[in-house]
């Protein structure tokens, strides 16, 4: 069936999310000539309006195509674009048509995505906790929080612990981040996995020493530990340390990722299907790193539609690890965008099953949060981490 509307929608409630841009969600609405409705969901960041223009512009291309051709039509965005692969913008907005397509296609089969990927490998999937720490500063603000964490039912949680730093972690940095994986390791137990975000944000030396002084507390993985464009720097890390790698989720086309599989710079991959190329690249993404040995665990960090999709493609991945999850600290509007919510027990969701997405948005509320895309404010505490967390003690 042919396209023939593509809108982007921004939405704000008046509770915020755990860090300043999950306050923000970007849906991309699809609707083809027979009236069948899909959704996707955009990066937000800091450029809410940018992402919004891309989209229009990635319409242009989409609408009159058939919903179905989703490689066709991804490829064909990929020849008009010119600068797809090296454009945040470019591949978000394309991402979020492309999840919204996959969401018609499975309305159209009646089946959900994970059927038409391969059927599912599993039904439940493993979630390890992220945003629960908004506020924790001392150890023992860390340490209280983790353990209603693993009340809850996590078997794995992550945080950064590097505070306010940035680029450079001097001595009473390092001691501070020692101190919060410290207390972290010792609320939650040695069964609890501990997963370390740096947010890329150290050089290769401060990320060499980080990892050297909290390898002790074993991490399941060291996240994003230099600059996320510093290739070499990510080099002198794997050479100059022991401790497992994920990183992915600024990765923006399977060939970006196979430069970072090839050269064996991770071992987890946390690629984004909201800004890699949706379903269609994700999917050869993770064949890829399927054969390089290495395991999924999808960044998931926006809404509840991005969340839907994700799990689709957790089900359906052999080499799937565990998926992260904002879901419990989602703001209660993005948890109601949707009518069949994605409850996480014991630490696990169970995959949707209805066609599409597996979910159903609220289309209601979706009117009720629109807002006008603005410019982002700056502040001191940068919006992609954890509210309250840019200080030390
Ligand atoms: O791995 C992640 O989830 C990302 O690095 C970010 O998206 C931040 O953690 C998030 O912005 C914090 O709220
Ligand atoms: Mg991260």
């Amino acid at each position: 069936m042919k396209i023939k509307e593509v809108e982007p929608i921004v939405l704000s409630g008046k509770e915020g999310g755990s860090a300043t841009w999950a306050s923000v969600a970007i849906l991309v609405r699809v609707v083809t000539a027979n009236g069948e409705v899909g959704y996707g969901e955009a990066v937000p960041t800091a450029r809410p309006l940018q992402v919004v223009s891309a989209v229009k512009q990635v319409a242009r291309s989409y609408v009159g195509r058939e919903v179905e051709e989703v490689e066709r039509n991804s490829w064909e965005w990929h020849r008009q674009d010119f600068y797809l692969a090296r454009s945040f913008e470019s591949t978000t907005a394309a991402s979020a048509v492309d999840i919204a397509s996959w969401d018609v296609l499975g309305k159209e089969l009646g089946a959900p995505v994970h059927k038409l990927l391969g059927g599912p490998f599993r039904r439940k999937v493993r979630n390890y906790a992220n945003g629960w720490y908004p506020d924790c500063v001392t150890p023992e603000d860390f340490a209280s929080k983790a353990k209603e964490v693993v009340r809850m039912g996590y078997t794995a949680l992550k945080f950064d612990p590097f505070g306010e730093y940035y680029d450079y972690l001097d001595e009473r940095g390092l001691r501070q981040a020692v101190e919060r994986v410290r207390a972290v390791r010792e609320a939650v137990g040695d069964d609890v996995e501990i997963l370390v975000e740096h947010h890329g944000r150290f050089n290769p030396n401060s990320a060499v020493m980080a990892a050297r002084a909290l390898e002790p507390f074993n991490p399941l993985f060291m996240e994003e530990p230099v600059h996320p464009e510093n290739v070499e720097g990510m080099r002198k890390y794997r050479a100059s340390t022991t401790v497992r790698v994920a990183l992915g989720e600024r990765i923006l086309s399977l060939t970006e990722a196979l430069d970072y599989l090839s050269q064996g710079l991770v071992d987890f991959l946390q690629i984004d299907l909201t800004n890699v190329g949706g379903v269609t690249q994700a999917v050869k993404v993770s064949h890829l790193a399927e054969a390089f040995g290495v395991e999924m665990a999808y960044h998931n960090a926006f809404g509840p539609v991005q969340n839907a999709v994700t799990l689709q493609l957790d089900a359906v991945v052999p080499n799937f690890l565990v998926q992260e999850s904002f879901y419990d600290w989602f703001p209660q509007w993005k948890r109601d965008l949707i009518y069949d919510s994605t409850p996480v027990r014991e630490g696990h969701s169970t995959v949707p099953d209805s066609p599409g997405i597996g979910v159903k948005v609220n289309e209601k509320l979706v009117e009720d949060l629109r807002v006008e895309p603005r410019e982002v404010e700056f502040t001191e505490e940068p919006k992609w981490v954890v509210k309250g967390t840019w200080r030390g003690w």
